[in-house]
Formats: structure tokens, sequence, C-alpha cells
């Protein structure tokens, strides 16, 4: 659906920034992209280009396979309306009523006025808000706010829609029902979304793919749960422990009192509810000592996490057990 081939962008000014390094990415049909990274990595810039309110600097764009990096007039206008955005801070005309929001994409686009209403009706139905077609958006939540926003992105039936921080300003329980929506609208109408987050707990709950930028590089990308659970890059890794709320520190010193082998199970899919260390425990004589644990899911694929300290019996042929149940096992040093 999309691809980036060398995309980069500098600004310039008196102090010139390479805001995004040459980027290579393919978004497919469908798929829901997380793209992470902390304040002024890039995340915005690499967004802005996939619908053009940046001009990359160098490299090319393509959707659907066709070169769009130059496209401007007419060809532009098109390429905006098969991609919606919505925004952290809404963007939502605070003069006009949410009805009146959702219509102006379509008046923009020409719809004549009946099929306009009927569209209004049917997009406020679709986020559930028909009953606040005439209120103002200062009268409505910050998740109300965004759904508006949805509904003006959805208007003109856009195959992408780019997501800028979109759940940022939203208290947890209204960001967990905004990302229930994406995932809805992912599937029911295929889709595609690009959101950008600093966020893990985002990229956890809705993304299929995640690409991790920092300081304008893109430094590690693919699935979520290969990514998340295998993290290459010193930065995805910081963002693991953040997410599970573990101090870096405090786990190196539990680690260094940890006596025997000690290693991370991941189990992923079936293998997570499986009775396998007492199973394991008791074949080989090993001894386990718990130090730390998750269990959790990544979009639908539960998937377990454990570092444990093996002690006593046959190691190596209890790793070897792990490892034909399906359990990936890592050393920990
Ligand atoms: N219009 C601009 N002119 C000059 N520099 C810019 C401009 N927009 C962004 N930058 C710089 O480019 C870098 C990347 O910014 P960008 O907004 O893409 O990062 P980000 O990851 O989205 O950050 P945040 O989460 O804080 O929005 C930063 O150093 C930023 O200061």
């Amino acid at each position: 659906m999309i691809e980036l081939q060398g995309v980069y962008k500098d600004y310039a000014g008196a102090a010139p920034v390479r805001a995004l390094h040459p980027v290579d990415l393919s978004i497919g049909r469908g798929e829901v992209f997380g793209v992470i990274g902390h304040s002024g990595a890039g995340k915005s810039t690499l967004l802005r280009t996939l619908n053009l309110l940046e001009r990359p600097s160098g490299g090319r764009l393509l959707i659907e396979g066709r070169d769009v990096t130059s496209a401007d007039g007419d060809d532009l206008r098109a390429l905006r309306r098969r991609i919606g955005m919505i925004f952290q801070h809404f963007n939502l005309l605070s003069s006009k009523t949410v009805a009146q929001n959702v219509a102006f994409p379509l008046k923009l686009a020409g719809t004549p006025r009946a099929d306009l209403e009927r569209r209004v009706h049917e997009l406020l139905g679709r986020v559930g808000l028909q009953a606040h077609a005439d209120k103002y958006p200062a009268q409505l939540s910050g998740g109300q706010k965004q759904r508006v926003g949805i509904a003006r992105a959805l208007a003109n039936r856009p195959d992408v829609l780019l997501c800028d921080e979109a759940t940022s300003a939203l208290d947890p329980e209204t960001t967990a029902s905004v990302l229930q929506l994406l995932g809805e609208l992912n599937r029911e109408l295929g889709l595609t979304i690009v959101l950008i987050t600093h966020e893990m707990e985002v990229i956890r709950r809705v993304c299929d793919r995640v690409a991790v930028l920092d300081a304008g590089w893109l430094v590690e990308s693919g699935t979520v749960a290969d990514v998340f659970l295998h993290p290459q890059h010193a930065t995805t890794r910081r963002f693991v422990l953040e997410a599970e709320h573990v101090d870096e520190r405090e786990l190196r010193a539990d680690l260094a009192r940890a006596s025997g082998r000690v290693v991370r199970l991941t189990f992923r899919g079936e293998a997570t509810y499986a009775p396998l260390l007492g199973r394991v425990a008791r074949a080989t004589g090993v001894d386990y000592n718990i130090l730390a644990g998750r269990i959790d899911r990544i979009k639908d694929t539960p998937y377990g996490q454990l570092t444990i300290a093996l002690s006593g019996g046959d190691i190596a042929q209890a790793v070897r057990a792990f490892a034909e149940a399906g359990v990936r096992v890592e050393d920990v040093t």
C-alpha cells in the first residue's frame, strides 16, 4: 500500500536539521503499522511525509506502486482524499457542530446535500456519536472529540488513516476505547492504519508491525511480537522496560544475586498456558527460581515471558525440553 524508498527529510533554517535519515519501509494494505520513538525522534516528520504534508528532501514515496513523491494539484488532492488523518489535539472547528465538522470534508469534495446528510448520519453511527450531532466540540469529552476527528477523517472513504499521537491527550480508559474503535475500523473496513506514538502500550494493543525511530534513524522494525519480546536495539529495550515498569538497575541487581543459569523463557500462543515449568522440573530434577515474569497479550496473541534461575539436576536437558515445547530460551547475562 505504502512504500518509502530512502526517504529523508532536512529542515532548513539557521540551524539545519536532518529530522529523518533515509528510511526504507513497506506498509501492507489492511495493516496496522506503528512507529514508536521518543520526543524529537522524527515520528511526526515520517508520518507527515506519507500524505506529503512534508515533502521528502530525497527518496521516493510510492502508494500502491505509483510514485507520488512530486504529486501536486489534482493528484495531490486525490492522494489526500485517500489518506485521512487524525491528530493529538483533534483539530476540530470550534464554531461548528459535530455534524458540521464531519460534513466539512464532504462539502469540500462536492458531495450533494442529500447524500451528505445520510453520510454524516452513517459516520456518526459508526463512531457512536449520533446523539451528539448538534453539540459543539467544547461540549464533548476528549474521547468524543477524537471520535469526531475519526468520523471526519473517514468521510471520503480513505484507504489509509494516519494517526498522529491520537490517544496521547486521553486518559487510559478513553485511550483503550479509541484504540478499540481503530481496531474495528481496521477489521471491518479493511482500513490501513499508520500510527505514531511514544507509548508502547498503544503499539502492543493494536499494531501488527512496528518501526522504532531513534534520533531520526529507523533502528528496528518487524512484527510487534518479535520486536518487543526480543528487542535488539537499546532504545527498543528501554521502551520495553519502561512499559513493564522495570527499573533496569534493580533488575541487574536481582540478576547478580541469582545463582545458577539464568534464562528468559518466551511462550507464545497456547504454550503460554501449558504447565510446562513443573513438568520439566520433575523430569530433569532442576529447581527453578522465578526472578521476573509477565503474561499478557500482543494484539490478540497471548504471550508469557519469565526470567528464571535454573539450578541442580540436568539443566541442559531442561533447556532442551523447553525449546522442544516451542518455548524460546535465551541466556540472560
Ligand atoms: N518545521 C520544522 N522546522 C525545523 N525543525 C523541525 C521542524 N519540524 C520538526 N523539526 C525538528 O525535527 C526533529 C524531529 O521532529 P518531529 O516532530 O518529527 O519528532 P517527533 O518524534 O514527532 O517528536 P514529538 O513526539 O515531540 O512530536 C526535531 O529535532 C525537531 O525539532
